[in-house]
């Protein structure tokens, strides 16, 4: 399934205030950037650089107080199906099970019971999640948790996956195995990915782009594709002298003013 039409993210001189009750906190400085369709950019910079509300704005659940987002020819100012957020925590509905939760989106654009359960099936099998259809979201592990809300998203079919540090809360085996998953789902999906972290470790291995952000008002201090191929992931490639020289590159990034 191969994202169609022209959804080329971009950012035309974006920043962001946030007026509050205390002092504004400029958030983001004026940036500009494009991503292109089925890009996998990670970004990666310091906490509270402004990360997230990159992301939100992207998603449309912010609009920018300077510049423009544009999706295609569309600019954002609404979220959009088109534009699946997964955000660090799950956030499942309790009292539904597993496959409810993955059938919500295709429910709410009235798709036929029949087709609901056909997306459900493919994507709680394509996050491995197939026997636990019927359980409660509380009986998973967050790991689990993490796939069902993956699986979710992908219901929708979204041409754009915004990912928001979404393994940030677990173990760092159930991370390494959710990071190798991702990878292989966005491979076969043709999609565009935007994923935030504060690993760099995280950011080289998933991206096809690594993007850093300078510490508060974030701006992009540096932005480089990933010397290595697609297709490569696993333990080998995490070992690789190429993949250890691109991390110690993008480490020594960080922090940059
Ligand atoms: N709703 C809000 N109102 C006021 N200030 C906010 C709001 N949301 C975020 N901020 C401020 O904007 C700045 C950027 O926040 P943001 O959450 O985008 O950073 P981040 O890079 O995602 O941080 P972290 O990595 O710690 O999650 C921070 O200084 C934060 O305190």
């Amino acid at each position: 399934m191969i994202a169609t039409g022209d959804h080329r993210v971009v950012l035309d001189g974006v920043a962001h205030r946030y007026r509050g009750r205390g002092a504004d906190v400029q958030a983001l400085a004026p940036l500009s950037l494009a991503i292109e369709p089925g890009e996998f950019v990670a970004i990666v910079g310091p906490s509270g650089c402004g990360k997230t509300t990159l992301l939100q704005l992207v998603a449309g659940f912010l609009t920018p107080t300077e510049g423009v987002v544009a999706v295609g020819e569309e600019r954002v100012s609404a979220p959009s199906p088109e534009r699946g957020v997964v955000f660090q925590q799950a956030n499942l509905y309790p009292w539904m099970s597993v496959r409810a939760n993955v059938e919500l989106g295709p429910r709410l654009r009235r798709a036929g019971r029949a087709e609901r359960r056909r997306l459900a099936d493919r994507y709680l099998g394509l996050v491995g999640l197939s026997e636990f259809a019927d359980a409660a979201p509380y009986e998973l592990s967050g790991g689990m948790q993490q796939r069902c809300q993956i699986a979710r998203v992908l219901a929708n079919d979204p041409a754009i996956m915004l990912l928001d540090e979404p393994f940030g809360a677990l173990d760092a085996l159930t991370r390494d195995r959710l990071q190798d998953e991702l990878h292989r789902i966005w491979l076969g999906s043709g999609k565009t990915a935007l994923f935030i972290t504060h690993s760099v470790e995280e950011a080289v291995y998933l991206g096809t782009r690594v993007l850093v952000m300078s510490p508060r008002p974030g701006r992009i201090v540096f932005d480089e594709p990933v010397p290595f191929a697609t297709g490569e992931r696993g333990a080998a490639l995490r070992a690789a002298p190429e993949f250890v020289a691109f991390r110690e590159h993008v480490a020594a990034q960080i922090g940059r003013g």
